[in-house]
């Protein structure tokens, strides 16, 4: 059997003096300002972990790492995106595919690519060119295009048996 999922997920921006770094699929990306969030605001992962939990049919990020939690302040999204691994493997599902795209005018991702596959395909059970990430700008409208924040969109596919 195959299945199919789709995540979405913003984050708006910190002010610069929050301090907060900019995680990017598990990466810090060198940036002005980091993502306002409960957890490290991996817009990313976050996306990437919805679209597994649609996939697998297990609701969505929100009720498996509550916001309210005080667990979650601060968390590293990769350590909830390999708990999100573990219950689909639990469930007889691997990862044939992910593709996930960063909504935004800066940081460029371009440069990041490479080191983001290599950093989260692994976490995922996938040779790097199985994942695919990719960004877009939206022509400066927006919220995405005043760089109030950042948008992610990704789509995987699963299977088992
Ligand atoms: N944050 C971003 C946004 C875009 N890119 C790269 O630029 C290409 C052109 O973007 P358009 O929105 O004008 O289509 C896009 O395909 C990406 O390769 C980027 O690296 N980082
Ligand atoms: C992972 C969580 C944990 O608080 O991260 P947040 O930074 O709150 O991010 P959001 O995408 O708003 O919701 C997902 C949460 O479950």
């Amino acid at each position: 059997m195959i299945r199919v999922g789709q995540g979405f997920d913003v984050h708006r921006f910190a002010e610069p003096e929050a301090g907060r770094p900019l995680m990017l699929m598990g990466l810090r990306v060198p940036h002005d300002r980091g993502l306002a969030g409960h957890s490290d605001a991996d817009v990313m992962v976050h996306a990437l972990m919805d679209a597994l939990l649609g996939a697998a049919g297990l609701g969505d990020i929100g009720q498996h790492f509550p916001d309210t939690d005080p667990a979650y302040r601060g968390a590293d999204s990769v350590g909830l995106l390999a708990a999100v691994m573990a219950d689909l493997r639990a469930g007889g599902w691997r990862v044939v595919n992910a593709d996930v795209a960063l909504i935004g005018e800066r940081p460029k991702l371009a440069p990041h690519r490479e080191a983001m596959r290599d950093r989260i395909a692994p976490v995922l059970g996938l040779a790097p060119q199985d994942l695919n990430v990719k960004a877009t700008t939206t022509e400066r409208l927006g919220f995405t295009g005043r760089g109030e924040g950042l948008a992610a969109q990704a789509v995987v596919l699963i299977e088992r048996g």
